[in-house]
């Protein structure tokens, strides 16, 4: 990849280094002239995108969270629309997974965590990220992590950018729901256990060699076991991941009720009622019976 804008100047900005190329743009570290604060600028190069990164900056400018990259500024330079970001310490979740596999039970909570907060707090504004994925939340040497990416994101002001039935988002990481069209705040809680299972496991809980096979894996909600992969994980991670990786989003647990959870005391093999009713509650939607009911 080349590098042709190190040392450009964008509002004040010196690019001083290439971070990386996604979707839409390429992103650089820089550091402001006169004041020295260090941010990372998004630069759009692909001009066909053009209304999904003004989006992606309205979204992002539209929330304060310290767990969400914060937006500096939004500006056109050479008639190329630029993201200027808070710049974000650390490793991406991706590159942690890649690099160690499986990550300490301990760590993976503290990290979830705060990422439900982030996804809590875009929910409560009316906005679904639509794109949770380990690429997009870094973690520095405190474990403090932060969500980077609204490219794809949706608020209640987003106009629509994609043509009817075209699906957006990682397949990996998408909800069952979002293959029909259907996205809603339940899918990113989906993805926030996808994010969970390969956090705690080292794998994809949902993999495939065509997006065809990942696609009928998800609709079945059909996934190996985590503590078969992993057998250390205590049996209150694995109840999490069932409560959100449930096919019918309406049964699944909200990024509220997630975070309620992470934060209640409970012992690993405390089993308690609410617990009981919910097994029994994904014991009732699976049964072939009921299908056959909505089927007809
Ligand atoms: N605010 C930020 N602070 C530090 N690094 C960032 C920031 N935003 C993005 N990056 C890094 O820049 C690179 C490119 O990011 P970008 O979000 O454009 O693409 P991506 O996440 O790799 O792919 P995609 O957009 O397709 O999801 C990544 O390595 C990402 O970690």
């Amino acid at each position: 990849m080349q590098e042709p804008l190190i040392h450009r100047t964008i509002r004040g900005y010196q690019l001083t280094q290439w971070l990386g190329a996604g979707g839409m743009g390429e992103v650089y570290m820089a550091q402001h002239q006169t004041t020295r604060r260090t941010a990372a600028v998004k630069v759009l190069y692909r001009a066909d995108q053009a209304a999904r990164f003004r989006n992606e900056a309205y979204i992002q400018a539209s929330v304060q969270h310290p767990h969400i990259a914060a937006l500096y500024e939004y500006v056109i330079e050479d008639s190329t629309p630029c993201i200027i970001m808070e710049y974000v310490e650390g490793i991406t979740l991706e590159k942690l997974i890649k690099r160690q596999g499986r990550l300490p039970e301990s760590f993976v909570w503290k990290v979830l965590a705060q990422v439900a907060t982030a996804v809590a707090h875009l929910h409560q504004k009316g906005i679904i990220h639509r794109d949770l994925k380990p690429g997009n939340v870094k973690v520095n040497k405190d474990s403090f992590a932060k969500l980077l990416d609204f490219g794809i994101a949706k608020s209640a002001y987003t106009p629509k950018l994609t043509q009817e039935g075209y699906i957006v988002g990682t397949a990996h990481y998408m909800a069952p729901e979002q293959f029909q069209g259907k996205v809603s705040m339940q899918s990113d809680c989906w993805a926030l256990g996808v994010l969970l299972y390969e956090m705690l496991t080292g794998y994809l809980p949902f993999n495939g060699r065509t997006e065809t096979e990942i696609r009928v894996k998800i609709e079945k909600g059909d996934y190996t076991e985590p503590d078969l992969l992993a057998p250390q994980i205590s049996k209150r991670s694995k109840r999490l991941i069932g409560k959100l990786l449930r096919v019918n989003p309406t049964s699944r647990i909200s990024a509220a009720a997630l975070i309620q959870e992470l934060e209640s005391p409970q012992s690993d093999n405390g089993f308690g009622l609410a617990d009981w009713v919910d097994n029994l509650t994904e014991f009732v939607e699976k049964l072939p019976v009921k299908r056959w009911f909505k089927n007809r």
